[in-house]
């Protein structure tokens, strides 16, 4: 209809043709949104404007354009973002966490022993839920971080179902986000009501944690956590602070909300990958278990492996890009699963490769825009440093630890790694794996040894 509108003067780009009232939506049907808006970006290009009912959103599906836009057509910068960069979540801070990551790792694996035990007279091992374990691993990481041991007196599995209710609500489509004239809509079908009901349950859980640690002798012995840390840079109040108690917990609540599913995630399809591509599996594992020691894999390794790796925004006034006018308000989707997948930045893009990443010739931390899983600029992750060592110290000691396989009836062509829908895909369907431990497969080489040499072996 108006593959290039003209808007009093002004050229906005391209916008795939929309029906009156719902405008685009119908093209992005249920899921799966990613592959639906590179759908679009082949037929529209790398820069387009999508109608979500009345409210625009332009989509931008090409590491230039991406580039862009997140380094200079953002100018928000927040102040609580600034004290989770400087202060929670500085490479120094991240590195004071190493006890306590090694330590849940080294808990994961002997979890995974206990849960793959052999319980049948054939000495068969049992297949474990990887994605269950793996999202116990990050949650657990970063409750302590924020709360400290104690979790700040929060029931691990209430707490748990809590972020769950957060995560489904924050996937929801709210009738007032694509029609702003219709927000009495979500009062009637009691989606207001329901965003109320688990947000005083979340304040009463974090106000509840705020008072624990507001009462915590300072003399204490116990190692201070990312709440302490926060209540201390509000007491010192440097850097022109006005921070009320509803902020700290937003901060807190960010905290739980970007890290927990996204790394858990991370590690899950590193696996899930792996398990595809026996023969990555295989080079990867070789690499492992040279560097490692006797123990396992401990931070100070990962360093010398050479596979170790270094929601919508919105414009806020008139901008230009590419050419075209973006109007104010516009909301700005970038494509990362398809930036990462486009065929002019990458060889072989939808191959498993990992030897893109070795050497750390690809800067997945702001400077390629090629591949930014974390975006970049001011809106990109603060939590990058946290996120990237755990997840590299527990996926190393995955592979050290075990050889894995997939359960009995599966096998490596019918696996298919596919994601669920939602806002941060997981795996279709939990990851089930068997793992059989190191020691067991050094039996069974030796075994297998001795029965082709007999016993001269
Ligand atoms: C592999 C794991 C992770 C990935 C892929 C990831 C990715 C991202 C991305 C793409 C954003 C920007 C979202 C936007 O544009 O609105 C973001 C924001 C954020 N992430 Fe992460 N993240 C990860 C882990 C973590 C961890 C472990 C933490 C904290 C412990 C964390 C804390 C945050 C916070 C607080 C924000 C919001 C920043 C802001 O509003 O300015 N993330 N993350």
């Amino acid at each position: 209809l108006r593959p290039c509108r003209n808007n009093g003067g002004r050229v906005l780009p391209p916008s795939p043709p929309g029906l009156p009232i719902i405008g685009s939506m119908h093209q992005l049907g249920r899921g799966h949104h990613h592959r639906k808006l590179q759908a679009l970006a082949q037929r529209h290009g790398d820069i387009f404007l999508l109608w979500l009912g009345s409210v625009p959103a332009l989509v931008v599906s090409s590491a230039s354009v991406a580039e862009e836009v997140l380094k200079n057509q953002d100018h928000r910068w927040r102040q609580l973002r600034r004290i989770a960069v400087v202060h929670l979540l500085s490479v120094k801070r991240v590195d004071s966490f190493r006890a306590l990551r090694e330590e849940e790792v080294a808990s994961l694996v002997a979890r995974i022993r206990a849960t793959g035990a052999s319980d049948d007279e054939r000495g068969r091992l049992r297949a474990v839920n990887m994605s269950e374990l793996i999202v116990s691993l990050t949650y657990t990481v970063i409750s302590k971080a924020a709360f400290g041991n104690k979790l700040g007196g929060m029931d691990p599995g209430s707490c748990r179902a809590m972020m769950k209710e957060v995560a489904d609500l924050l996937e929801t489509v709210a009738v007032s986000d694509m029609f702003p004239r219709l927000r009495w809509l979500d009062w009637a079908t009691g989606l207001d009501a329901k965003i109320g009901r688990t947000a005083r349950k979340l304040d009463n859980v974090l106000e509840r944690a705020l008072q624990e640690h507001e009462k915590k002798p300072e003399d204490e012995d116990e190692a201070a956590d990312l709440l302490d840390d926060l209540l201390l840079v509000i007491k010192e109040g440097g850097e022109g602070l006005n921070l009320d108690r509803i902020d700290v917990k937003g901060l807190i609540l960010d905290l739980f909300i970007g890290g927990i599913d996204t790394t858990s995630k991370a590690i899950e399809w590193a696996m899930a990958y792996l398990i595809k591509n026996p023969r990555e599996m295989a080079n990867v594992q070789e690499e492992v278990r040279q560097v490692a020691g006797p123990q396992g894999v401990l931070e100070e390794h990962l360093g010398r492996m050479s596979r170790h790796a270094g929601s919508p925004e919105r414009s806020h006034a008139d901008t230009k890009l590419h050419g075209y006018n973006i109007p104010a308000k516009t909301r700005v989707i970038i494509n990362a699963w398809a930036i990462g997948r486009d065929k002019e930045s990458w060889e072989n893009a939808e191959e498993f490769l990992p030897e893109r990443f070795m050497h750390n010739a690809i800067d997945y931390n702001s400077k390629d825009f090629r591949f930014i899983p974390f975006s970049t600029g001011r809106r990109g992750c603060p939590g990058i440093a946290f996120a990237t060592r755990l997840a590299e110290l527990a996926l190393a000691n995955l592979l050290y630890h075990f050889d894995w396989e997939l359960p009995e009836g599966q096998d490596v062509e019918s696996f298919e790694v596919m994601e669920s829908s939602g806002l941060s895909p997981s795996l279709k369907s939990a990851l089930t794996l068997v793992a059989k431990p190191l020691q067991a497969t050094l039996q069974t080489s030796i075994c297998a040894l001795s029965e082709k040499w007999g016993d001269a072996t």
